[in-house]
């Protein structure tokens, strides 16, 4: 009744067959899921406990924290050490401690990490893929980074101020409406949905030069699209979790991190922006008019030689982008790249923000006396000088980004071996020579919670980053990431937040809404620093 087979000259029935392959899969369970989380101990260093297959990060595997939170866990597991190794999944990678090594890590030894784990499919991804600094590594990434970069200096913040001052006037109508037709309470508003309202009318003003009204509509095209992008639903965070922390398993599985119906949405804003413009012959001063310029110039193209390269030039044109997508794709990658990259941490620092002030009343009166005598002081209006004259408005910034970094961690690739000194402490023999490709991680929200670094970390104490303090103080501080990898967008992020901040408060009194809890719950789901259960807050009129 039963078959057998014939292998290796045996007979072999259905319980041989069985039997063989259960010790096939416990022997291979053994070398691949148990044998690689032997690494550290053979180098002797100490390391995190790991469990087979699901290494240091089994809480991540199963969606219950995010990575961030992980590396969080870890750095207050390991007090004393200087850096721990640690698993992820099967993945042998460090966790460094040491707010030196770190500083040396990410400025003064860049050219030993200047690698990079993070890879998307050329074919499912073709528009980020290649021309997206977060994905380049080396010649490309310094190449991009350097036709980039001007786009972002101080110059150019002065010139977007008037556009996204008027999103922020924007802003202030729509609460002014709401809190005017609210309760006695006040209008309790959500914050975090709110300010990403705010940010993708600011990206979109600036980037792709379009008046997008997603603060009065929620529904508008452009804002559900870039909800699409970063949503917290649970297929986005099987993505994301597969892309920044199992970049390998995508060669295989093919998966979209940008949805075709996303792309093909911002390549046609992009081209539908470039046609009028050239129809109209105008030239506005935005971040758009510089990247069509750039590509204009051939400069967005570096992984491959530009088209049309003649002795005079391209002669390029909105037609050029129609009949040649790559050409597209060079100039929507980096219009997009404001929405993937600028909108949600900026919304999410502009919250935390407001949220703070609401649980913080003295701070609230102390930052709004500062905002009333600056504009003051400039005959009742606000200009960039005066905002950027706001002393205690920057120090709350600051404090926020410290208690709520929205990248909660980074991480940097060993390019070029590099000797860490003995993990134990200072004058120890003995350290730990990285290989290439070993990947190191710098648990930043540890590091900004540490009361050894910042005494009573979880109070919002904005003084921390008063003039005096700040000189004092060399403390380790990274929001924004450091050294040449920094965050490029950090002015555009500053500006937008401040300005968002200060509309605010000059013309609303917040207080605490007892819908979001405090400590806040930090959503695992979501890919940068969130409350699962929003920010609640309520706003009243000033004088009532
Ligand atoms: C509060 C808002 C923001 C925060 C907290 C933030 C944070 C960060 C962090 C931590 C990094 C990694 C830095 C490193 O590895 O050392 C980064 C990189 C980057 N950010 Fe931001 N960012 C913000 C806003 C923006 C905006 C508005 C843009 C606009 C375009 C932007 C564009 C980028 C890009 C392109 C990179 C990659 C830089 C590179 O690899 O060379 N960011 N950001």
């Amino acid at each position: 009744m039963f078959c057998t087979m014939t292998f290796l000259g045996m007979q072999w029935g259905p319980l041989d067959i069985f039997i063989t392959t259960l010790i096939a899969l416990f022997l291979a369970f053994l070398w691949y899921g148990i044998a690689p989380l032997t690494y550290w101990r053979r180098k002797g260093i100490p390391s995190v406990f790991a469990l087979p297959v699901l290494g240091s990060t089994a809480k991540m595997a199963f969606l219950l924290k995010s990575f961030g939170q992980v590396t969080n866990d870890m750095y207050f597991q390991t007090p004393g050490k200087k850096y721990v190794g640690y698993h992820k999944f099967t993945l042998p990678m460090i966790l460094l401690r040491d707010p030196d090594i770190v500083k040396n890590v990410l400025n003064r030894d860049f050219v030993h990490f200047d690698g990079n784990e993070l890879k998307m499919d050329e074919v499912t991804d073709d528009v980020f893929s290649g021309r997206h600094l977060f994905l380049l590594s080396g010649e490309k990434w310094k190449r991009l980074r350097v036709v980039l970069s001007p786009g972002f200096s101080s110059g150019k913040m002065k010139s977007m101020f008037p556009t996204i001052g008027e999103v922020s006037g924007n802003l202030r109508a729509f609460l002014t409406e709401k809190v005017d037709s609210a309760v006695e309470s006040g209008y309790a508003v959500d914050l975090k949905d709110l300010c990403a309202r705010y940010t993708t009318d600011s990206v979109a003003s600036v980037a792709f030069g379009l008046q997008c009204d997603s603060i009065y509509d929620p529904e508008v095209e452009f804002r559900r699209m870039g909800r699409k992008l970063l949503e917290p639903t649970l297929f986005n965070a099987i993505m994301f979790l597969i892309m920044f922390e199992m970049p390998w398993l995508n060669r295989f599985l093919k998966i979209n991190f940008i949805s075709k119906d996303v792309t093909s949405f911002f390549r046609n804003v992009v081209l539908n922006v470039v046609a009028k413009r050239e129809e109209d012959g105008t030239k506005l001063n935005d971040y758009f008019q510089g990247l069509i310029q750039l590509w204009k110039e051939g400069k967005l193209r570096v992984s491959e030689k530009p088209i049309d390269d003649g002795p005079d030039g391209r002669h390029v044109t909105a037609d050029t982008l129609r009949k040649n997508l790559k050409e597209l794709d060079d100039i929507t990658a980096q219009a997009l790249s404001f929405v993937t990259d600028g909108f949600e941490t900026s919304s999410t620092l502009i919250a935390f923000c407001l949220f703070e002030l609401a649980h913080n009343p003295k701070v609230q009166e102390k930052l709004r006396k500062e905002i009333e005598a600056k504009i003051r002081q400039n005959d009742g209006t606000l200009t960039y000088d005066a905002l950027q004259d706001m002393t205690y408005l920057d120090m709350v910034i600051h404090e926020t980004l410290r208690m709520y970094p929205p990248g909660m961690s980074l991480n940097r690739m060993c390019s070029k071996r590099y000797y860490l000194p003995n993990p134990e402490g200072e004058g120890l023999d003995g350290g730990l020579w990285l290989e290439e490709g070993m990947v190191v991680t710098i648990p930043v929200y540890g590091l900004h919670h540490d009361p050894e670094i910042y005494p009573d970390p979880e109070k919002f104490d904005p003084e921390r980053f008063s003039p005096d303090n700040k000189r004092d103080k060399q403390a380790i501080y990274l929001p924004f990431g450091d050294g040449p990898k920094m965050c490029i967008g950090s002015r555009f992020a500053l500006l937008q937040s401040k300005l968002a901040v200060v509309s605010v408060v000059s013309r609303f009194q917040l207080s605490p809404n007892e819908k979001t809890k405090v400590p806040i719950t930090i959503d695992p789901f979501h890919v940068v620093l969130n409350s699962k259960y929003g920010l609640w807050v309520n706003m009243k009129n000033l004088k009532q």
